[in-house]
């Protein structure tokens, strides 16, 4: 389909840079190329582009950046009463500025609702009369279960600068003395008109510098937590508070914020703390200290029921649509690595065990290329020119299997798996991360493949290493591509391919053991391309299913009861 020739862009045909001539292994400087290579190319520089990422752009991924509400600043007055002039100091303080939680709620699903900067409201000012300010309001950032939060490292170029990175740049390229005045207003309140006066007396030089040593400390111990003991939370599980209601009226029901991210900066305080022997009228007050700042990263886990694990091109994406009647967007093709990113699909079941994918008699899960020709054919055709639109339908019964359905679970659709994973060969397995919240997975191996066993002792190994005994989650192993074995019925190759399967089942039999589980993995060779023994996997999955959620439950009462 590749010509090489020194015509111009013509109709269907598009020219190349030299770039996809390389990549074809064409040394020409103008190359045409018809839609079809165009869009494969398209393709496999995705992927190429996805491989590089090493692995970093799988699950659903956000920075946020926090800041804990400022605290409120200290008030420098004097009480006033009738016939005493000079009555003592009372600023009152400021109040704390708001703190910043994270908690995890199964209401959520995914991290677009969570906010890429959260800030915290700050403390209410100190006023006369001994009136300390309000505290700030905590906030609350909801995430899905199942969400990774790390704090970023101050090295990270996307982390913001910290609070006192932030004064650092702003007083950058000033010279000494404006740059003492600047943080000073930054500090101190001082009582109308006496700011300068204030500066000259010792006691405030003092204060000033109990000021700044507590500062430093406070810095010292913020980078050093943040260097040794960084945030790190697995936001698996879901608080679940006792509903008191013996609590006595007017009471408020005890609320779990969850945890502390970012506390907020102290109250600046009234200008009665600076009351010394020296000093009898202080007529000054500290501002509010900032709150802290933190970056963070949020990865969210992708929740399905079982996960498919197998090489490249093994058929996972086909099976994943054929078990979903073809709604699952995933792509299929026959290059290696064309799933990129870990697809879910919900699988709907049937009393009698029927699925949805099973339903649509004589349906084949071709190439997503091949279909979107195929569909692009019949548009052009004229097909679909009277086909009535989705409002134009009249009677709106809902999905003609809505009635059937009595069971339904998620099945994720994984990127390859291959030899050396672990070191970042192909794309990598960081994937896999989305699939330790699994009840179940299943191996899906190609039968047609010269050793299928092997395929399965890589794919097992792979998985150990990624996490130390993942591999005892596996329940299935798939003997994909069945439909390609046999020949037409040929009695010799229908004999050869039976004992291929059996030499298979052989090896998970004896091979396969699961040390501390009394699990067998099942064996079910298939053929997804042509839906073929696709309800006999469904069922089984089901079981698997049923049976995890069921020992998570329990799990989870007996965790409650003690
Ligand atoms: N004959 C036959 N071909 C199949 C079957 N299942 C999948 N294929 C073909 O195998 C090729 C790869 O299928 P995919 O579903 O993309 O494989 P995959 O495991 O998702 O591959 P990656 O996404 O690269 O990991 C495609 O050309 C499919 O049409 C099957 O049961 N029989
Ligand atoms: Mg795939």
């Amino acid at each position: 389909m590749l010509r090489q020739t020194s015509r111009l862009c013509v109709s269907r045909l598009c020219t190349f840079p030299v770039k996809s001539a390389k990549y074809a292994g064409i040394s020409t400087s103008r190359v045409i190329i018809d839609d079809e290579d165009r869009t494969e190319y398209i393709r496999r520089r995705k992927t190429e582009w996805k491989r590089k990422q090493g692995g970093q752009t799988f699950l659903d991924h956000l920075i946020v950046t926090v800041r804990a509400g400022k605290g409120g600043n200290g008030c420098a007055a004097f009480h006033r009463e009738k016939f005493k002039p000079f009555g003592p100091p009372s600023g009152g303080s400021g109040g704390r500025g708001g703190d910043i939680y994270i908690i995890p709620t199964s209401s959520l699903t995914t991290l677009t609702s969570v906010p890429k900067r959260v800030h915290a409201q700050p403390g209410g000012n100190g006023q006369g009369t001994w009136q300390n300010g309000r505290n700030g309001d905590p906030t609350i950032i909801r995430v899905p279960l199942g969400t990774v939060v790390r704090e970023l490292p101050r090295d990270d170029p996307r982390t913001s600068p910290d609070e006192w990175e932030t004064e650092e740049e702003s007083l950058e390229g000033l010279d000494y003395e404006t740059k003492r005045e600047k943080m000073r207003e930054r500090r101190w309140v001082h009582y109308p008109r006496f700011s300068e006066a204030n500066q000259e007396r010792d006691s405030f030089k003092e204060a000033e510098a109990a000021l700044y040593n507590e500062e430093r400390e406070r810095r010292f111990e913020r980078r050093k937590k943040q260097m040794n003991n960084p945030i790190f939370l697995d936001l698996d599980t879901e608080e679940i508070m006792e509903d008191n209601t013996n609590l006595p009226l007017g009471q408020r029901r005890a609320e779990s914020f969850g945890y502390l991210i970012a506390s907020g900066g102290q109250g600046g305080l009234g200008n009665p703390h600076f009351l010394s022997e020296v000093n009898r009228s202080p007529k000054f007050a500290s501002r509010g200290h900032e709150g802290e700042r933190v970056t963070l990263s949020l990865e969210l886990k992708i929740l399905a029921d079982v996960g498919l694990v197998g090489m490249p091109n093994a058929g996972k994406s086909t099976l994943l649509r054929a078990f979903t009647g073809g709604r699952t967007r995933t792509e299929v093709a026959g290059y290696e690595f064309t799933t990129l990113n870990p697809i879910v699909g919900v699988v709907r079941v049937g009393e009698d065990g029927s699925f949805e994918g099973g339903l649509s008699t004589g349906l084949v899960h071709d190439e997503t290329l091949t279909e979107e020709q195929l569909e692009q054919e019949r548009h052009r055709r004229g097909e679909y020119a009277h086909a009535l639109t989705r409002n134009q339908h009249t009677s709106r019964t809902g999905h003609h299997f809505d009635l059937l359905e009595t069971f339904r679970f998620t099945v994720a659709d994984n990127p390859g798996l291959i030899l050396g994973a672990s070191d970042n060969v192909g794309l990598g397995h960081t994937f896999l991360r989305s699939m330790e919240r699994a009840l179940a997975l299943v191996y899906v191996v190609d039968l047609a493949g010269p050793e299928p066993w092997t395929e399965l002792r890589v794919l097992r190994d792979e998985l150990d290493q990624y996490q130390p005994g993942m591999s005892a989650k596996a329940r299935m192993v798939i003997a994909n591509k069945a439909d390609l074995l046999g020949g037409d019925g040929d009695p010799v190759l229908v004999e050869q391919a039976r004992e291929k399967l059996r030499q298979l089942e052989e090896y998970v039999r004896t091979q396969m053991i699961i040390p501390g589980t009394r699990h067998r993995l099942d064996v079910v060779p298939t053929s997804a391309k042509f839906s073929q023994n696709l309800s006999k996997v469904v069922g089984l999955m089901k079981d698997y299913v049923t049976e995890a959620r069921e020992a998570k439950r329990r799990m989870e009462l007996t965790s409650r009861l003690f």
